[in-house]
């Protein structure tokens, strides 16, 4: 039997196994539905089972030690190919919080702090500092093509399977809804029938945000500053501790339906803080902290 090496890290609680895309994984599929189970899967970390596999590929050369070119200028940020399988095998294409733990695991082997990182949604720049990782997370649409919809114009503040939903694609489509009350939704119950509605031809992450604090100052204006959140993830069919296309989604959202006017917020899942920025014009931006919670290896076959 073929064994692999893997690395398990988090970032604010979303877990992935971190598997180098050289090795010799027959089904990524079969590896990711088997590995990441929660009863049965990797038992590594702090919690058994991940929210993915992140097959991961350095770019020739990235393993040399960071420096300078002959020519005396900085190197380029190095390039790290990313593919994310998740928990039913599907492959997302983009992952804010694992692609923050792309950069720790990227960093941990090259021991460069800029990378590019190459995701299906495309390119996205990440830096790895002492407080965490920032990862740019491209601009958010709500374009209907784009998020995709099923027709019509954008989907603002409307009823979706009995869930008032802004839809926005963040590298991956999410529907957001604002509540007053976060704990006391069953997700569980309300995001399934939201996550495979008609309108949603790909399906959707479900994002929830409470805002929490306004300043005295903005009293009365639309200033909130801090939302919590909490995400039913596609591909994982649950809820995570975390998710990072979804905490750019709650700012997104909440700029565009007048809960803010602010570009950049504290957004708090189950697992953690992260720190956003949705700009007028340009990338958003996502920064929070990742940890490397075990390594070993694993059978390449399930
Ligand atoms: N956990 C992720 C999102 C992963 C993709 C999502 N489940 C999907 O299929 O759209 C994050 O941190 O962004």
């Amino acid at each position: 039997m073929t064994r692999v090496g893997f690395t398990k890290y988090h970032g604010t609680g979303n877990d992935f196994l971190v598997v180098d895309a050289e090795e010799p994984v027959p089904d990524r599929a079969a590896f990711a539905v088997a590995r990441c189970d929660r009863e049965t899967g990797v038992d590594a970390g702090a919690r058994r089972g991940a929210d993915g596999v992140l097959f991961l590929g350095l770019d020739a050369g990235a393993a040399d030690a960071p420096g300078r070119d002959g020519d005396g200028r900085p190197d380029d940020p190095v390039r790290v190919r990313m593919t994310l399988v998740q928990p039913d095998g599907s492959v997302a294409e983009m992952c804010g919080n694992g692609a923050r733990c792309v950069a720790s695991w990227a960093a941990d082997r090259t021991g460069a702090s800029e990378f590019v990182i190459g995701t299906p949604a495309g390119d996205r720049r990440a830096v790895v500092g002492d407080d965490g990782v920032e990862v740019e997370m491209g601009r958010p649409s709500f374009a209907p093509a784009d998020v995709p919809l099923a027709g019509g114009g954008p989907l603002v503040g409307r009823s979706v399977e009995g869930l008032t939903v802004t839809a926005v694609n963040t590298g991956v489509p999410h529907a957001v809804a604002f509540v007053d009350d976060l704990d006391a939704v069953d997700l569980a119950s309300v995001a399934p029938p939201v996550r495979h509605a008609d309108a949603f031809p790909e399906g959707a992450n479900v994002t929830l945000a409470e805002p929490v604090a306004a300043d005295e100052a903005d009293a009365g204006g639309a200033r909130a500053a801090e939302f919590r959140q909490r995400t039913f993830e596609r591909g994982v069919e649950d809820e995570t501790r975390a998710c990072g296309t979804g905490a750019v989604a709650v700012l997104a959202a909440a700029r565009r339906t007048g809960r803010t006017d602010r570009e950049s917020a504290t957004v708090s899942p189950p697992g953690g803080e992260l720190r956003v920025t949705v700009p007028a014009d340009g990338s958003a931006t996502l920064a929070g902290p990742t940890e490397r919670e075990a390594e070993g290896t694993l059978e390449a076959e399930p």
